[in-house]
């Protein structure tokens, strides 16, 4: 059977928009600025599972083998050799016009299935953290996360130095459409010797776990006064096998207007890069600050396993 075409936008060879579904509505309005923002109650009504989530819960309770191999050594998930070569030769000028217009843009594909079982199987390595958070006990949300201790594991190591530099070039235009002097070097050790001079020492890349019931309030990842603009989130699990629900969720807010959402379609190993905090858009008087906000929407069931990447350190 011949395959069908692929709809959608396509950004090289690996960097792809996926379909997205965006609305508007009142969404974590006049929180600018604050570090992991709108928080709620964690008082839940009781649930109802869906059927599928039912029978998934019935496989996996007689499935033999666990949905991701464990026991890694730390530093020991297989890391494709060209990693840093592929994230270089992303098709860089089109993943900026997709962050320019949007605030996010989609690299599909980045990691392999066995690269993201393998990051997941992190997870109970505690040594590999310096710290663990239970998102409930601070308003988070519910699930938890670690952050990575340094020296970062690989492939993290050679996912935020990749990403580094073709980022700090958009940065860099997104600083300067914004009238912001501050310019960001163009080697991420040399961003980091300034977070690092500046007392923010402490590593942020890192590992986040939900099962079901879970969720990540609507946020964005400042540590301190020196933050790097763009970040990015790996999905390690699968949709529809390992959990439903939790959907990669960003919010947008304009001057005088309301906020827009959009739910980002992510697949295993799906990259999306996105705004920590701002963006410049083009509005009917120049270009102004779009406030943006992430989060991610329950998870009816299953297990969902994300890395993050965050390029400035945190005090
Ligand atoms: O789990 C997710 O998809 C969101 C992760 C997140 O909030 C982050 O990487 O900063
Ligand atoms: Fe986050």
């Amino acid at each position: 059977m011949a395959a069908r075409p692929d709809p959608r936008q396509q950004c090289g060879p690996v960097g792809v928009e996926r379909g997205e579904v965006t609305a508007s509505g009142k969404v974590g309005v006049g929180h600018g600025g604050t570090v992991r923002g709108k928080r709620h109650s964690n008082s839940k009504p009781p649930r109802r599972r869906s059927a599928a989530c039912r029978r998934r819960k019935r496989r996996s309770a007689s499935a033999s083998a666990p949905a991701y191999r464990d026991g890694l050594p730390p530093g020991g998930a297989p890391m494709p050799t060209d990693l840093s070569a592929r994230i270089g030769a992303l098709d860089w000028p089109c993943l900026e016009q997709q962050l320019t217009e949007r605030g996010h843009a989609l690299v599909q594909a980045l990691l392999d299935p066995d690269t993201c079982a393998a990051l997941a199987a992190l997870y109970p390595h505690t040594t590999l953290f310096r710290s663990r958070i239970d998102m409930a006990r601070h308003g988070f949300g519910q699930g938890e996360y670690q952050y990575f201790a340094y020296p970062l594991p690989e492939p993290v190591a050679t996912l935020r130095d990749a990403f580094y530099p073709p980022l700090s070039v958009i940065a860099n235009r997104w600083h300067a459409a914004l009238g912001l002097p501050l310019r960001y070097p163009a080697a991420l050790a040399d961003w980091l010797a300034r977070c690092h001079a500046a007392g923010q020492r402490r590593p942020t890349p890192l590992l986040l776990q939900y099962g079901e019931g879970d969720y990540n309030c609507l946020h964005q990842d400042l540590y301190g006064e020196h933050v790097f603009p763009l970040q990015v989130a790996i999905l390690l699990s699968r949709p529809g096998a390992d959990f439903d629900g939790g959907e990669f969720v960003l919010t947008e807010q304009r001057p005088r207007r309301q906020s827009r959402a959009a739910v980002v379609q992510l697949r295993q190993g799906d990259a999306v890069i996105f705004a920590v905090h701002h963006r410049p858009a083009q509005g009917g008087r120049g270009i102004h600050r779009a406030t943006l906000r992430h989060g991610v929407s329950e998870v009816r069931c299953g297990r969902r396993h994300t890395l993050g990447l965050i390029f400035h350190d945190a005090s």
